[in-house]
């Protein structure tokens, strides 16, 4: 029987999701399976057909990831840990090839979002929208068109055989992705020492300055809020919040308690260890 613990990542080979499943599950057999999107990820964790999937969060130059956030708050999936991937942007094309002949870089949307320095300061050099950005040093590596390059990890040119024609190209030198390690249900994280919350306030004056006093009393520290609208409907929004603490100390249990009162919904997304900000891949 295999033993080996099952990981979900988006993308192909050699995304900067997969380096994520390696670095997380490094001390542990595991068995990393790729997905073409999140909601068939997250699929497989609620069916028990994977145990574990690591799903981009937030990144320090673009900011929340939308795409999974949403997607968290609408399943039976729990974020049980957190880990940040340093993202170095790599310019990915062929041998020999040189930047003034390039004419269209491949990636994901985000990694073009990142690199958008890159494309001010070569304007003859089209972004162009991939699914990811192992498949888009792919594509490069089967055109065989020197004017057509990739944005991608380390790990994609190695395994495509492609060079690396520019390190770093991102705006940002200390690009970096969160990424949640999320499993089935809501878990008991002996460890943990940080939760990550969605919430909707009742719409009364100072409801939202409510749900930062409970927080506020119990000296409980809050490391992030973000707010964005509720889909499907009109201008209405709905918050995101991290903060110190584990959903085994009363104090914390009491915090969430009190929210709840003050909130049309609220939903616990995950309590995990935190990933201390100087550990960076
Ligand atoms: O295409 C990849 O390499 C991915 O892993 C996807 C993804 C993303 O979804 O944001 C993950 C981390 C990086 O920020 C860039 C892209």
């Amino acid at each position: 029987m295999d033993k080996k613990i099952k990981v979900g990542y988006q993308g192909a080979h050699g995304t900067f999701s997969e380096i994520a499943v390696q670095e997380f599950f490094k001390d542990r057999p595991f068995t990393a399976c790729n997905y073409a999107n999140f909601p068939s990820i997250i699929a497989d964790v609620e069916s028990g057909a994977i145990d574990y999937a690591l799903l981009p969060v937030e990144n320090t130059t673009t900011g929340i990831i939308y795409r999974t956030y949403d997607l968290l708050k609408d399943s039976d999936i729990f974020a049980v840990g957190e880990i940040l991937v340093r993202i170095d942007e790599q310019l990915i094309g062929l041998s020999g090839t040189n930047i003034e002949d390039l004419r269209e870089v491949y990636s994901h949307p985000e990694p073009l979002d990142q690199c958008s320095g890159f494309f001010a300061a070569h304007p003859w050099i089209k972004p162009v929208t991939y699914q990811d950005t192992a498949k888009s040093v792919e594509y490069v590596a089967q055109c065989q068109d020197p004017s057509k390059a990739a944005l991608g990890s380390w790990l994609a040119a190695e395994y495509y055989h492609l060079p690396i024609l520019k390190e770093r190209v991102q705006d940002n030198q200390l690009n970096t992705t969160r990424f949640f390690c999320v499993a089935k249900g809501e878990q008991t994280v002996q460890e943990a020492d940080k939760i990550s919350m969605y919430f909707v306030v009742n719409h009364e004056p100072g409801a939202l300055y409510e749900v930062i006093r409970v927080f506020a009393q119990r000296g409980i520290n809050m490391l992030k809020l973000e707010s964005r609208p509720i889909r499907g409907r009109m201008f209405e929004y709905c918050f995101y919040i991290d903060f110190d603490g584990s959903l085994l100390q009363p104090k914390t249990q009491e915090a969430i308690a009190e929210v709840r009162e003050h909130c049309l919904e609220v939903k616990v997304l995950g309590s995990y260890k935190r990933a201390f900000n100087g550990e960076l891949l």
